[in-house]
């Protein structure tokens, strides 16, 4: 798993109830049960802990853990890194503040901060020659380290390297990259690491001798945190550099409307430009484009020959596509014939990545995209049995293809998967992201799904789809693979529209998401 899955899994718990407080809890009494154990199996009679602490989650689950080790009668020393006001997490910052109300003291626990270099003295523990009879947890870093570490942190992983304790680290060793396990600069090497509801990608990579024996204990995570999309999931946006400039953060073309329809991509331009893309462009039939521009001043326009998208309007639209990071076709196209030979020429020409929304849905070939894996597609029921019909020959497949629907609430365990694996069975054909829009929205890419329960009944309102592909084009062009894409845009979509009904009722229009996607994209 890598680290941004896990940390978006870990705030999503609290979509579901859950709160980080009592992950932390779970973590630290799990940590205390396995070093127990350890400490058993290695030692033949109490030892001291030393407990190394930092100023994120990591340390926290070392402050839990002491409150049960001290219960099992362990002596614990805790070594601070940070001092209180300088601890980030909030839940590590509460139970550090549980063992500082200790007083007086009737267990055995000496809290001590390292200020600086020469605090290191503190650290008897460390020159202790009994060293060998002392247990080292490490609480220094986990999956929150950035950058190049801080002196005092380098210098105190070197002292307890030195050590000849038994050493164990919290979740990933300090210093360790917990995505690709690199060592950057010095890391603890711990003689077990003791990782938290799914071993982290960067601790698969590593050598064995980096991280010694490695033990996953489970915090209580339910596997819907892990599938469910959430406000964790934002979290795989990139931060912006404030040196960017204009068009840094993503360019997107949109190619559809026609003489009848101006609604669907404006809708569309207006959604992405609310999810953070810099410029939107709309390549559109020219009967289309005044309407269009009027909607609003933040699109650039590129009116085309003709009342319809038509292959003669080719050289045009990939001149812009050499500008822009994404592409979104469909939205408003209709089903001209000569729309679709425009499209599935664009579809095999254009090297970039695309999301396919309706009428695109319906006049795109599907094997010209099969083995894409940037492609976003994003029927409903409706139109994903139309698209995906074509390549199914088992016959009992197709049957079960034909009956199949999208209520999924109330179904058993088995049932449910029973369901989902005829899904997945068809969507495997295509390498890319197929979205299925409904009640809950599903996301698929070969094996993997997330499945996003934002959203609401006012949503049939015509144009929510066009907004849903505007985000998704729009994310794509800020570098998400096209699997993160199309998940946080599911959600994105269905949370402004539940802020819609929250305002509106059922009488928000879809032109109106965008106006509650802004708000969202700031972590609400
Ligand atoms: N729900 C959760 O998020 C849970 C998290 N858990 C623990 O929390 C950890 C993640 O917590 P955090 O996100 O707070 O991350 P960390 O505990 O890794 O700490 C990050 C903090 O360390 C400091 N830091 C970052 N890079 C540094 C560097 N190079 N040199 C010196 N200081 C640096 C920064 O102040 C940053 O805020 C996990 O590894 C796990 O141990 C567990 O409690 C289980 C539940
Ligand atoms: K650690």
């Amino acid at each position: 798993m890598k680290p941004i899955d896990m940390i978006a899994t870990d705030i999503n718990c609290e979509d579901l109830g859950l709160s980080r407080l009592c992950l932390m809890e779970n973590a630290g009494k799990s940590l205390s049960d396995e070093v127990a154990k350890l400490s058993t199996y290695t030692f033949s009679k109490p030892v001291k802990i030393a407990i190394f602490t930092g100023s994120g989650g990591n340390g926290g689950d070392g402050f839990v853990a002491a409150r049960h080790l001290l219960n099992r009668g362990f002596e614990i020393e805790i070594f601070m890194l940070s001092p209180l006001e300088n601890i980030k997490s909030a839940d590590a910052r509460k139970n550090i503040e549980i063992l500082m109300n200790l007083t007086p003291r009737f267990s055995r626990l000496e809290i001590n901060y390292i200020d600086s270099i020469e605090d290191l003295e503190k650290i008897s523990i460390a020159k202790s020659t009994s060293f060998s009879e002392h247990i080292i947890l490490d609480g220094i870093l986990g999956t929150g380290i950035k950058g190049k570490l801080k002196k005092k942190v380098k210098k105190v992983i070197e002292i307890i390297n030195e050590s000849n304790a038994l050493k164990i680290s919290i979740d990933v060793p300090s210093g360790m990259n917990p995505e690709n396990g690199v060592i950057e600069d010095v890391a603890i090497k711990p003689d077990y690491t003791l990782t938290f509801h799914n071993i982290k990608s960067g601790i698969k990579k590593a050598d064995e001798e980096l991280i010694g024996g490695i033990i996953t204990s489970d915090i209580g995570i339910p596997i819907e945190a892990q599938i469910f999309l959430g406000k964790g999931d934002l979290l795989r946006l990139k931060k912006r550099d404030s040196y960017s400039h204009k068009g840094k953060n993503g360019k997107i073309l949109i190619v559809g409307g026609n003489e009848d329809y101006t609604g669907a991509p404006s809708i569309a331009a207006l959604s992405s430009i609310s999810t953070g893309t810099d410029i939107v462009y709309i390549a559109t039939p020219e009967t289309a484009s005044l309407a269009i521009k009027s909607y609003s001043p933040d699109f650039i326009v590129k009116p085309l020959k003709g009342d319809y998208l038509n292959p003669n309007n080719l050289d045009d639209i990939l001149t812009i596509v050499e500008e822009v990071d994404a592409v979104l076709l469909g939205p408003g196209s209709g089903l001209n014939k000569e729309t679709g030979t425009l499209f599935n020429i664009l579809a095999s020409k254009i090297k970039k990545p695309i999301v396919i929304d309706a009428d695109g849905l319906k006049l795109i070939d599907l094997s010209l995209i099969k083995d894409r894996e940037d492609i976003i597609i994003t029927p409903h029921l409706f139109e994903f049995k139309s698209f995906f019909s074509k390549i199914i020959s088992e016959k009992s497949l197709k049957t079960e293809f034909e009956d199949i629907d999208l209520k999924f609430d109330n179904l058993s365990h088995e049932k449910l998967m029973d369901k989902l694996a005829i899904f997945q069975k068809i969507v495997k054909d295509i390498k890319g992201t197929v979205i299925l829009k409904g009640k809950n929205d599903l996301i698929f890419k070969g094996n993997k799904l997330r499945v996003n329960k934002t959203g609401n009944q006012g949503m049939t309102v015509g144009g929510t789809g066009d907004s849903l592909a505007g985000i998704a084009v729009s994310l794509l062009s800020q570098d998400l693979s096209s699997f993160d894409a199309g998940g946080l845009s599911t959600y994105l979509n269905g949370r402004a529209g539940d802020l819609a009904m929250e305002k509106y009722g059922n009488g928000f229009r879809a032109s109106q998401l965008s106006e509650f996607l802004g708000y969202l994209m700031k972590g609400n």
